[in-house]
């Protein structure tokens, strides 16, 4: 059974500060993932988002704050803790010359109650690569092994630092099928991603990491407030100038506009709603602005 802190959470983080050679990079991060949760951690290169998923990994140590992971402290866990965590951490590992099946039959045996070999090998689409040698496999193929790596421990708790870096669209589809079958199974996810599209897909909130904080956390359907999806309605004017308006009343302005033009429709008309990625570019832009006039 998941061990979760008195709040029901997983993952709880409170305060959470990290500098790098006298350079602030988190600034106090808060942080709850409960069991059956996935978080997508959003934010620009550089944002400090390896760096806390390491800091909850027990891999790198914070300077301050609070962190329970699983109810324990990453720096303080016993062994046996880190057998109910997954990983799969940016870029592919050394494989050597070994296959997938020989190299999740020896990590198999790490893990107190991992999940049968052919099983991962089919929840990540290696079947048919299971005894090629997995220096010899694509880029897309041995992220796949990675993945399956961090999976076959069965664990309680799955950090993925830019999982799907290098899959093709139908992996990627398949990838998100798998992390899904694990979340429903209980298995809380702390995923990195600079895909938009795979937050929205995937995750029940998403939090925006800019200058240090998170600025912003919502399921991905509403970051950024109502506000931030008012639908935007564009056209070209006589003088080919490019016009927008934003507008909960889209149609209404769109009669209005052929109205005025004597019932021409307006030329290269659109009308569109917000998506995630340009929630998320308008919260970074609004940041760095802020940024700017404060420091
Ligand atoms: N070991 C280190 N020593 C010094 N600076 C570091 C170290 N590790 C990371 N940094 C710096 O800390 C900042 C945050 O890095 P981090 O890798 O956590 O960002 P990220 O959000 O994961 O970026 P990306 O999206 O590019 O993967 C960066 O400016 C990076 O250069």
């Amino acid at each position: 059974m998941t061990r979760t802190t008195d709040s029901g959470a997983v993952v709880r983080v409170r305060g959470l500060t990290k500098h790098y050679n006298g350079r602030e990079v988190l600034r106090g991060i808060d942080l709850d993932i409960a069991a059956g949760e996935t978080y997508a951690l959003l934010g620009p290169n550089g944002a400090g988002k390896s760096t806390s998923i390491e800091i909850l990994e027990g891999l790198r140590r914070r300077d301050s704050g609070e962190v329970t992971v699983l109810g324990e402290d990453p720096l303080s866990a016993p062994r046996a803790w880190k057998s109910r965590l997954g990983f799969v951490s940016q870029g592919t590992g050394d494989f050597g010359p070994n296959t997938p099946r020989e190299l999740l039959r020896h990590f198999a045996t790490i893990y107190p109650n991992p999940r049968g070999v052919d099983e991962v090998l089919e929840l990540v689409g290696l079947t048919e690569q299971a005894g090629i040698r997995a220096n010899k496999m694509s880029g897309g193929q041995q992220r796949r092994l990675d993945v399956a790596l961090g999976i076959v421990g069965r664990p309680e708790m799955l950090f993925l630092d830019e999982p799907t870096t290098g899959f093709d669209p139908e992996a990627r589809h398949q990838f998100w099928g798998m992390l899904r079958g694990l979340a429903s199974d209980g298995t809380a996810i702390l995923l990195t991603t600079h895909y938009l599209d795979e937050a929205a897909q995937l995750a029940n909130r998403v939090g925006v990491l800019t200058g240090g904080r998170i600025v912003a956390e919502a399921p991905p359907g509403e970051l950024g407030g109502a506000e931030a999806r008012t639908p935007i309605v564009s056209w070209s004017d006589e003088a080919g100038k490019r016009r927008e308006q934003r507008t909960t009343e889209p149609a209404r302005l769109v009669t209005e506009l052929v109205a005025a033009g004597g019932g021409v429709e307006p030329r290269e008309l659109e009308v569109q709603r917000p998506v995630l990625e340009d929630i998320y570019l308008g919260l970074i832009a609004k940041d760095a602005a802020h940024e700017g006039v404060t420091a």
